[in-house]
Formats: C-alpha cells, structure tokens, sequence
C-alpha cells in the first residue's frame, strides 16, 4: 500500500463535542481598501504581491476555517510571513478580522462588545509571548498574580492561587526572585504560571520558546505536554518549527501566504501531504516516528496466516516494529475488535529503511 493514499477514516477530531473555537471563512486584510477584497472575487483571487499593487493590500489572512476541539493543542505552522500570528490574534480579536466568523464557545465574538471581550480576555484566554512580557519590578509571585489583581481577586486568594501554579510550572522556591534573576527557560515558565493562573479555558502561545536555545526549548516543549496532560488546557500554538509542531500539536494547521494548506494530524501531513509546499516542509521528518499502522498495513492475502498478535491502527510504526519483527506471522491491525489490514517485516523494513513504493515519500 502507498503511504501516500488515504489512511482509513478516523474519528473527526471534535469527535461530535462542540468545538471550543470555530473559525469559518475568515479574513484579515491590511491597507485602505481593506474591506473591499473579501467581497470581490477579482481582488480576492490575486496573489499577493498583485494585490499589494492593485489595491495596496496585504492579505494576511485569507478565507481560513477550522475548529478546535476542547482539549485539543492546535497548531499554527508556517514559514515567517505566512499570517500565522495575525490568524491567531484575530481569534481573541487582538486584530480585529476584516471578514468571517469567529465562535467562541458558542458566542459569535466578533460582535462582542468592548466590556465582553474584556471579560473574554480576562476570564476565558490567555496568551504567552516569545517575550515573555514579565514586569521587571515584580516578583515572581506577583507577576505570576497580575492578572488575578486586575481581575479584583483578594490578595490572599490570589496569592494562594499564583503559589500553586508556582509549584505546577516548577518553579517553586523562586515565588520571591525577581525576572531578571532567572534565565531565560525559568521567566518562561514565569510566563506559562502567570497564563495557568486565571484558570483560562484557551492558552494562545505566539512562538515561546523560539528565543530560548535548543536544550531548554526541549524542556519547555516537556513542560507544555505534562501541562497539557495535568490540566487539559485547550492550546493554540503558533511555530514555524514542524519538529515542535508534530511533538505538541493534535492537530497541525499549514498556513502559506495566509491561506490554510492543510489542517491534520502530523501523521496525515506526512502520509498524505497536500500540496508541495506541505512536502517539502516534511521531506525530512523520520516517518516511522510520525506514521502509524494504518498508513502501512495492507489487506490480508489468502495464504497469510490470521492468528498473529494484534496491534491498535494508531501505534507509531517505530513502537510496533520490534514486536512486528519479532513475531512468527503477520501483526494484526485490530479496532474494536475488527480487523482492518495486517502489518508484517516488509511494511516495517519499507518505512524504516526507506524503500516504499514509488509514489510515496523518502523514507526515515
Ligand atoms: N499591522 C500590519 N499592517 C500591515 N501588514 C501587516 C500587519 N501585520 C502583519 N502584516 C503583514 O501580514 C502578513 C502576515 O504577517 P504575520 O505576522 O501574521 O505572519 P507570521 O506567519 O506570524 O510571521 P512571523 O513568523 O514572521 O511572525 C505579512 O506579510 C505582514 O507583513
């Protein structure tokens, strides 16, 4: 079986749950005639750099739709200017979006009023920057306490409560230091116990960790995954570094010149990716640590023998392969108790030697 035809259907990702964010066919147009170019198909069908002349537009994002699932970490990837901050910044309408629809948790938020999405902001979101945006003359305590302060939180309660994020980030011992004491990985954990703090139901993180040099950028990616797994934050991510996207992202959404290229799972970009922009973005990604059985497994043949071990269509092929090679017969691919396609060595050696049929990519 080609790696690169269509896995067998998953579950949609919303998983019949209402999605927590709901983006349809938005737009983000900078310039004078901003308004203009998502009502015209003429000015909407030209390319950038077109559009820049004609109109003296930049269309950063263009006619983007998406949901988020409660839970999910969503991740926005894309090369530098491809709109990825501008998309996620209209979803708290920190940008104000030029067309389209944003729902929130069933609320149309952009016709939220100015209180609302005051409230929004303080209550329901939360960012984390690159730069960390800490305030220098505070301790940790109480930057990490700011937004409860703002909110009118009682100082004791507020103090409780920064403490205990205090210690969910690690960073307990440090509540009285003051930013500039700490490196830079430790003012980011500041960064993500001050966004934990107010108990938000959607993280935004803009990049965090791209100024933090590359074993502490691992730390921190550690850090966000048990974060997510302790309180099961809703997270839209933006990177620009797949390796960063496949690692935290559920869901991966590819943005070029504002346009959504493709939206799924980091085994469905590198199985089946969309275009050449998405493959040349996973070109080098070792495959049998993103792709799963369901990519490789193929149909039984008469003469294959049916009574080997079973295995789950979602194991990465990286963790099946010492059991796949081990076995006598071939792996069964069982879900909910129905066989969907057997796995034996050559599929195995195909991916991680890197000779699958023609048609699919350059293997791990
Ligand atoms: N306030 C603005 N006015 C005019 N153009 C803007 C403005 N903000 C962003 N743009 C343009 O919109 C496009 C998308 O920018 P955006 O910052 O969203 O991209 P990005 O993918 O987040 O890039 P990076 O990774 O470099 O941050 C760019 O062409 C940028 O120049």
């Amino acid at each position: 079986m080609s790696t690169e035809t269509a896995a067998p259907p998953r579950q949609q990702p919303t998983d019949g749950r209402s999605p927590v964010i709901s983006v349809r066919e938005l737009w983000k147009v900078f310039g004078p005639k901003a308004d203009q170019v998502p009502r015209s198909p003429e000015l909407a069908a030209l390319s950038r750099r077109e559009l820049m002349e004609r109109a003296r537009c930049t269309a950063a994002v263009r006619e983007v739709s998406f949901d988020v699932a409660p839970g999910e970490v969503f991740v926005v990837m894309g090369l530098s200017g491809s709109g990825k901050s501008t998309l996620v910044r209209c979803l708290t309408r920190l940008v104000e979006p030029t067309a389209g629809e944003v729902v929130f948790e069933g609320e149309d938020i952009l016709h939220a009023d100015k209180k609302r999405l005051r409230e929004l902001r303080r209550h329901k979101f939360s960012m984390v920057f690159q730069h960390f945006g800490l305030l220098p003359y505070r301790r940790v305590v109480d930057n990490v306490s700011y937004g409860l302060e703002i909110r009118g939180t009682g100082r004791a309660e507020r103090i409780r409560r920064a403490m205990e994020v205090i210690e969910l980030v690690g960073l307990g011992g440090y509540e009285n230091s003051y930013p500039d004491q700490l490196s830079g990985g430790m003012q980011q954990r500041v960064g993500l116990a001050r966004a934990l703090a107010g108990d938000p139901d959607v993280l935004f993180f803009d990049e965090p960790f791209s100024a933090l040099d590359p074993l502490i950028r691992r730390d921190m990616q550690n850090e966000v995954i048990r974060l997510h797994h302790e309180v099961g934050k809703t997270m839209v991510f933006i990177t620009h570094d797949l390796s960063e996207a496949l690692k935290l992202g559920d869901r991966i959404l590819i943005m070029r010149d504002g346009r959504m290229v493709q939206c799924g799972t980091g085994d469905e970009l590198v199985g089946a990716p969309a275009d050449d922009y998405v493959r040349d973005f996973v070109r080098d990604v070792p495959r049998s640590h993103v792709l799963t059985l369901r990519w490789i497994m193929r149909a039984p043949r008469p003469d294959d023998v049916l009574d080997g071990p079973e295995l789950g269509p979602d194991v990465v092929v990286r963790d099946a392969t010492r059991v796949v090679l081990a076995a006598e017969k071939p792996v069964k691919v069982v879900a909910d108790g129905k066989l969907l396609g057997i796995v034996g060595d050559e599929e195995i050696l195909a991916i991680v030697a890197g000779t699958e049929p023609a048609g699919s990519e350059a293997g791990a």
